[in-house]
């Protein structure tokens, strides 16, 4: 095998996958024992079967871009985010988007927090060791104990508290269940276990009830849903994130947004200009599409940090990209932040005129190959939540349309 093929092997799932794939290791989701090809996915969807009629109730699949190269008969490796090799996939089949295939662990996972209380099935089963145990999958803090214990009493069984832990949330189940612990009877147990959550509730009840199986439960209960409410606005994470051509104007509305915000001093900010970026963050990048979607996602990965301390981030790179940008909205959205698209809509003509680096001309004279708006593409926002042409607009007046709405949404005071 070539060095190349080596690295064309390998694949690092998203976090949903990357959590069926702990439940696939583990035996959580047995009788599973891989990702599923195209024809079990919909006849699971269809009417809660695999397609030889083995009942089970929601998809376990993991998507593979149309451009990778496994083929079917060759072994991916499966990584987590930080580049630890997690587990073999064989590919049997490749259709829709999908690899499908059985799947085998190449080290222990390590991703993610609370890896001590993620046990296995096999683990926890030995423990009960044939006593009979009542299953609680929890998402969110117990609001009924009393049930547990008469429950538990009836049955004469174990309980076994199976936090689900995905996402943001994940810490806050596992204290709940640890205090929960201490309040059930003595010899509870608790097993983390990395369980997407699936849209449908009745599929999400049925695939929970599936995974306490696994795990010996001769009874399940499914904890209640979590009530989660959403800080005030002016404490939540807040992304700006200007888009627009070159001289449109969003370095300098993005200013004197900054500034504004510093004045009212009720807010820290976070300002990540485009040509700063790729000065330091993203030195060495060009401005492919390749190039240019990794330095959006660079900006994405840190404003979303921010938003996920509630800091405010504010952001003015170009962005062509409508997919990059949404990549970026999602990011922000999964810590609990807000995300604000304001699409500097300058025409390219005014931009043009302005020419404030001279840049325009020498992209005209095809000094600078891929420029936006002349050789290269900028796909117009159709999910912004702003749109201001600074066309014959000063300064101050473009950057009290951005300040007004986020002081009547609360998030600035
Ligand atoms: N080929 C090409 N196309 C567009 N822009 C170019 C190019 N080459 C250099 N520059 C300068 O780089 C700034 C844009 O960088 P960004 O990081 O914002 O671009 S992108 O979002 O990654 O597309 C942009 O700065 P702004 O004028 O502030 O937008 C330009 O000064
Ligand atoms: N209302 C306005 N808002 C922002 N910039 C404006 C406005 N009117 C004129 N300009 C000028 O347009 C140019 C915009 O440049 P810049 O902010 O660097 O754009 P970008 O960051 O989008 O490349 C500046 O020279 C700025 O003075």
């Amino acid at each position: 095998m070539t060095a190349e093929t080596t690295a064309a092997h390998e694949h690092t799932p998203d976090a949903r996958e990357l959590a069926d794939l702990e439940l696939l290791l583990s035996g959580a989701f047995h009788p599973l024992t891989g990702f599923m090809g195209p024809a079990d996915a919909h006849a699971v969807t269809g009417h809660g079967t695999l397609a030889d009629g083995t009942p089970w109730p929601a998809p376990v699949t993991l998507a593979l871009p149309e451009d990778h190269p496994a083929a079917p008969g060759d072994r991916v490796t499966l990584r987590d985010p930080e580049g630890a090799a997690l587990a073999a996939l064989t590919v049997t089949e490749r259709r829709d988007g999908l690899a499908a295939g059985p799947v085998e662990a190449l080290g222990a996972a390590e991703h993610g927090p609370f890896a001590r209380l993620r046990r296995t099935p096999e683990e926890v089963r030995k423990e009960l060791a044939g006593r009979p145990a009542l299953a609680v999958t929890m998402r969110g803090p117990l609001d009924d104990l009393e049930e547990i214990r008469a429950v538990a009493r009836e049955l004469d069984a174990v309980v076994l508290l199976l936090p689900l832990v995905f996402g943001e949330d994940g810490p806050a189940v596992v204290r709940a269940a640890l205090r929960a612990r201490d309040l059930l009877p003595e010899g509870t147990l608790v097993a983390a276990v990395p369980l997407a959550p699936r849209e449908e509730t009745a599929v999400d009840l049925e695939l929970r009830e599936r995974v306490a199986e696994a795990y010996g439960a001769a009874e399940h209960l499914a904890g209640p849903e979590p009530v989660t409410i959403p800080g005030p606005p002016h404490r939540r994470g807040l992304v700006v994130f200007f888009t627009g051509l070159s001289g449109s104007g969003k370095s300098t509305v993005a200013r004197g947004l900054r500034d504004a915000l510093l004045e009212r001093g009720s807010r820290t900010v976070t300002y990540l200009d485009g040509d700063v970026v790729r000065r330091l963050l993203s030195a060495g990048l060009s401005f492919s599409r390749q190039d240019r979607d990794l330095n959006i996602r660079r900006i994405g990965f840190v404003a979303a940090e921010v938003a996920r301390h509630g800091g405010l981030a504010i952001c003015a790179p170009i962005a062509p990209y409508a997919a990059t940008r949404a990549e970026v909205r999602a990011m922000v959205e999964a810590v609990g932040g807000d995300f604000l698209l304001v699409h500097v809509a300058t025409p390219l003509e005014e931009c043009e005129r302005r020419d404030r680096k001279g840049l325009y001309a020498r992209a005209r004279a095809g000094l600078i190959p891929e420029f936006t708006g002349v050789s290269d593409p900028y796909e117009e926002p159709d999910d912004a939540d702003l749109v201001i042409d600074t066309t014959g607009v000063s300064v101050e007046d473009a950057v009290g349309r951005v300040l007004d709405p986020l002081v009547r949404g609360g998030w600035v005071r």
